[in-house]
């Protein structure tokens, strides 16, 4: 008798991933019930129910008010564990991690308390899951400059554990040049620069993310596709762009995902990677995605390899480059079946 085992996930890095965006609703009322906090869904399956969203503001608007159970270091943590579980069950191999330091201190939760119950999960993610990571501090594109300026500084005392910084949230309206001067002084500090751009935002955002903020990455980058100068660009740079194809449909930015730019992206020379956003709203997880695209778009091995090398090229790895090396090899060794 033969019997099969289950394919072994393609090695990927997740370098767009809210970890906020990780709260699955069992996690939620388990939180929710441990601080003392009534949520306004009957039960899980209730919650699910509100998951169709028009665009991304109907998103946000339960993202954020779903965050109302996260207030102490363990839930931090816990949130990040059962991330990095899941993550290592999709071939993550390193994990880039966005969190949204205003949603939770305008609730009255510390930077720190944020900040030490991620760190904790990711100190132990290596020996746990077999993921390396890196913290990505976003500021919410839709609250003022200064207050995203008093957020870096109220992050100083622990910025030892951030690597970069990024601009999130509601996107039209507040294009990238509002931040010029919290990115200047982010970089001062010595910390990386991605921001979202292109989402639902017009191509001129991503020219700003580039040329205003000097961002090393994109993050979604999807309407750049109609400005072919900002293509040529974006190519010549090999500036990686972190696609979200199942955040795209959720969110309506794309129609169906038979209708992604992706591949065109990639025949265009673009450095895309695929990633998950916010994978408890919106589907799936990194491998999800993956699965997602390669049978909407009819992906090939080559693209499907080409996805996973732009991961580990594109991550914030320039000080262990041995474990780049390692992860890329992983991703050349790997056999599909
Ligand atoms: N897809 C997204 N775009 C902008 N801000 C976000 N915050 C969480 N997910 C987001
Ligand atoms: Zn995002």
């Amino acid at each position: 008798m033969s019997h099969s085992s289950p394919a072994r996930p393609l090695p990927k890095a997740e370098l767009h991933l809210h970890i906020e965006g990780t709260l699955e609703p069992a996690l939620a009322f388990a939180l929710a019930e441990r601080n003392g906090i009534t949520l306004p869904y009957a039960d899980e399956d209730a919650l699910r129910r509100a998951y169709d969203f028009e665009d991304l503001q109907s998103f946000l608007d339960l993202y954020y008010a779903l965050m109302a159970v996260l207030r102490t270091e363990d839930d931090f943590a816990e949130l990040a564990d059962a991330y990095l579980a899941r993550a290592a069950a999709q071939g993550v191999r390193h994990a880039e991690i966005f969190f949204d330091p205003q949603a939770h201190t305008a609730r009255g939760v510390p930077v720190g308390t944020v900040i030490e119950g991620l760190a904790r999960a990711l100190d132990e993610a290596e020996e746990r899951h077999g993921i390396s990571t890196r913290l990505i501090l976003c500021f919410l594109r839709d609250e003022s400059a200064e207050s995203a300026l008093a957020t870096l500084e109220a992050a100083r005392p622990y910025l030892h554990r951030v690597t970069a910084v990024g601009l999130d949230s509601a996107e039209v309206g507040h294009p990238p040049s509002k931040f010029r001067e919290v990115y200047e002084k982010a970089h001062e500090l010595g910390l990386r620069k991605v921001a979202h751009a292109g989402e639902e935002g017009p191509p001129s955002y991503v020219w700003e993310a580039l040329d205003v903020l000097g961002v090393e990455r994109v993050d979604h980058g999807l309407r750049c596709v109609e400005d072919p100068e900002l293509v040529d660009r974006l190519v010549r740079d090999r500036m990686p762009l972190t696609l979200c194809p199942l955040s795209n449909v959720r969110l309506r930015a794309v129609d169906t995902l038979e209708k992604h730019p992706l591949p065109d992206m990639l025949r265009r020379g673009l450095m895309a990677t695929v990633n998950s956003d916010d994978p408890a709203y919106f589907g799936g997880y990194a491998d999800d995605n993956f699965t997602a695209v390669r049978d909407a778009l009819r992906l090939g091995e080559e693209e499907l390899r080409t996805l996973a090398r732009n991961s580990f090229l594109a991550a914030f790895l320039d000080d262990e480059e041995e474990r780049r090396a390692r992860y890329l090899a992983e991703v050349d060794a790997h056999t599909f079946v």
